[in-house]
């Protein structure tokens, strides 16, 4: 596996078992933080997390349990296209108003991507609201064999038990921002 930031290294030392193993040296925790990432991508590690229907966003994710800054939160799972692909529907999914909005694009190794999370699957990362000032940060990590890029949230800083998650969806765009003013927040 390999990770295209590491700059979270820091802070994810902090929570997982390295906090327990004493002093290690720089580049074998470096490794073991990513074996960790990567095991709890691959197994859909979603611990903490509960489904709660919000007064104003429909559904959104609570935290059950306290994560620390820079601590794996969920992955956002969904079918993973190319970016044009995803444009396309894009435009077609804007067509039927009983579809929500459940693309996430994202550029990888100067690549476009989209995860599509549109349909109904249970997996909690596409059920997470936006906020400017979201308490989720994503990155993208390669895992797997083929390995392919994931898309992953860590926490932005530390966080409560029965928090909303949030993080910024980054649309600035101005008709969009219109069309759905909570963007602007
Ligand atoms: C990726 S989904 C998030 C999960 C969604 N709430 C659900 O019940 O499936 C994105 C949609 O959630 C709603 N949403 C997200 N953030 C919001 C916010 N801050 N205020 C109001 N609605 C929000 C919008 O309807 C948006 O199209």
């Amino acid at each position: 596996m390999q990770s295209s930031e590491l700059e979270w290294c820091a802070n994810a030392e902090n929570h997982l078992s390295l906090r327990r193993s004493g002093r290690v040296p720089q580049g074998i925790k470096k490794k073991r933080i990513q074996q960790e990432l990567e095991a709890a991508i691959l197994n859909g590690f979603k611990d903490g997390l509960q489904i709660r229907e919000m007064d104003d966003k429909g559904r959104g994710v609570i935290t059950t349990r306290e994560f620390y800054k820079g601590e794996f939160v969920v992955e956002y799972e969904g079918e993973l296209v190319d970016g044009k692909v995803g444009k396309k529907r894009d435009i077609l999914y804007k067509k039927d108003s009983k579809i929500g909005c459940y693309l996430y694009f994202f550029k990888h190794r100067d690549r476009q991507y989209c995860l599509d999370a549109t349909e109904e699957t249970g997996k909690l990362g596409r059920l997470i609201n936006h906020s400017r000032n979201g308490n989720l940060i994503s990155r993208v990590i390669e895992v797997g064999k083929p390995i392919k890029p994931h898309l992953i949230f860590l926490a932005r800083r530390d966080i409560l038990k029965n928090e909303e998650l949030l993080y910024d969806y980054g649309d600035r765009n101005p008709q969009n921002i219109m069309d759905h003013p909570w963007l602007a927040h």
